[in-house]
């Protein structure tokens, strides 16, 4: 940042509190503007340039939130972090806050030395935050509602120092979110750690959180790595208990004694964690700590799966069409039209992880720069994703159009030939109305024991029995 005195804007008409915040300000060379209601900062916002603000809940003629709102509202060059003072305990406004893009918060009485901090991580944001949103929109791809709303929601909480507990089935994107965050946030500079708890054996979690022995690799751990930045623990679930109970007094009392030095290492991180399995089912289950699960559980975030934002499909398949070739230098593949109409009919259960796993196949396999159809290897039947529960999309054909005869063929011998046919459709047709019949026998004719077991709604089997000219 230039060299003038940074300059606060402080909303609050309480004067005791003003003069409070002005003094601890200019002893940190921070300059304070005054404004006593929302229609003054709103005034002030408009006319000035401000590096932070920082305004009370309770104002004569509305709330905090509201000069939350307002400062949202500002054009790119005027955006400015701010945090809000709430009344002591009352935890629910300042989560609404932090939820509208507060990166803070205080309660009353004002702590100076909390205080203080949040004065110096608005003065790390306001540097930092010019830098990250122009490196943002490429990192987060997609342009369908639920990626454009997530991109905002994204944008508003990384500038918070909050926990936030991301949701998601597997290859959604939790981790790809939690960097966003992380580099989007105060703390951008400094380390962003993931941690793959499903992966690591139990018996190593600990000397791999907490440091080992002084003599062994990992003396520090991760935990003092992290350290100023950001840690993240996807598929949190899977943390054993008694690393549970070592991580919670970790963040409780902002640190931990070191296994290897034995002395006390001050913690300064933000915990960001990821989970495809719901976090309250867990709690309920008794393998997740509630109180953990409160302290990490501040904020949530939901990445929708990619079947619930199929318009992406193509954008997302050209930009990993694009990456997959500067990896290997060669010319980008481009996918035919029924390639993606392939891909847009496809369930997902692995998300983007599959998308990118069914893309490098079909390119390293692929004879030609076009990939069609007929080069993807796409499941016949796609699993129902382990966490949501959902039946396969009732709009997808039973087999996905994008298998190739070929496959098809393989897989019922002897049943079909595919010169029976005229075209694809007509062919995979034939093969639903097979399979429908075939459940429709077996179950005495029972639409909703057929639906079932053919792992579709009763909706869906209604609406391919019309299709199909079935009905009776
Ligand atoms: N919106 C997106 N734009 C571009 N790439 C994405 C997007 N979402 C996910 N990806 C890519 O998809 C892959 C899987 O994403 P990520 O590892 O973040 O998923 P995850 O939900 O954390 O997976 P898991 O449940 O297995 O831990 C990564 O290569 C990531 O970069």
């Amino acid at each position: 940042m230039a060299d003038r005195q940074p300059i606060a804007l402080v909303v609050d008409d309480e004067p005791d509190i003003c003069n409070l915040i002005s003094m601890t300000l200019q002893r940190m060379d921070v300059r304070a503007d005054i404004a006593m209601s929302v229609a003054e900062a709103r005034r002030r916002l408009a006319e000035k340039h401000y590096d932070f603000c920082l305004t009370d809940m309770r104002l004569p003629d509305g709330d905090g939130l509201q000069v939350v709102e307002a400062i949202q509202e500002l054009p790119a060059d005027r955006a400015l972090p701010v945090a809000v003072i709430t009344a002591h305990g009352n935890m629910d406004t300042a989560i609404a806050a932090l939820k509208l893009g507060a990166f803070d918060f205080v309660s009353k009485p004002v702590n100076l030395e909390r205080l203080r901090n949040l004065v110096q991580l608005a003065l790390r944001l306001n540097e930092g935050r010019f830098l990250a949103r122009q490196e943002f929109p490429a990192l987060f791809q997609g342009q369908s509602d639920a990626i454009q709303a997530l991109r905002v929601q994204i944008e508003k909480i990384a500038r918070s120092d909050a926990p936030v507990h991301i949701t998601g089935e597997a290859g959604s994107g939790k981790e790809l979110a939690a960097r966003c965050i992380h580099d989007q946030g105060p703390r951008c500079n400094r380390a962003f750690v993931p941690v793959h708890c499903a992966t690591i054996p139990a018996e190593q979690l600990e000397p791999l959180l907490f440091g080992g022995p002084i003599q062994s690799e990992r003396a520090s751990g991760l935990l003092q790595t992290a350290n100023g930045g950001t840690l993240y623990f996807d598929d949190v679930t899977e943390l054993p208990q008694d690393i549970q109970v070592k991580l919670l007094r970790a963040i409780q009392e902002k640190g931990f004694r070191s296994a290897a030095t034995g002395e006390n290492i001050k913690l300064d991180i933000r915990i960001l964690t990821g989970s495809r399995k719901p976090l309250t089912d867990e709690v309920r289950a008794g393998r997740f700590r509630s109180d953990l699960y409160y302290l990490i559980n501040v904020i949530e975030l939901a990445i929708p799966p990619l079947r619930e934002r199929r318009e992406d499909i193509p954008l997302l398949t050209r930009n990993v069409l694009r990456r997959i070739s500067s990896e290997s230098r060669g010319a980008a593949a481009k996918a035919s039209q029924d390639a993606v109409l392939a891909l847009q009919t496809y369930s997902f259960p692995g998300n983007l992880r599959e998308l990118e796993n069914i893309l490098e196949r079909a390119v390293t396999l692929g004879e030609s720069s076009t990939l069609y159809a007929r080069d993807l290897v796409i499941p016949a039947a796609s699993p129902i994703p382990c966490n949501t529960g959902t039946r396969q999309n009732d709009l997808s054909p039973l087999i996905p159009p994008s298998v190739s005869t070929g496959t098809l063929l393989a897989a019922y011998p002897g049943q079909f030939s595919s010169s029976d046919f005229e075209t694809l459709d007509d062919f995979l047709q034939s093969i639903e109305r097979e399979a429908i019949e075939s459940a429709l026998g077996e179950t005495g004719g029972n639409k909703t024991a057929a639906a079932e077991k053919l792992g579709i709604s009763f909706r869906s089997l209604r609406y391919r029995l019309k299709k199909l000219n079935m009905e009776e």
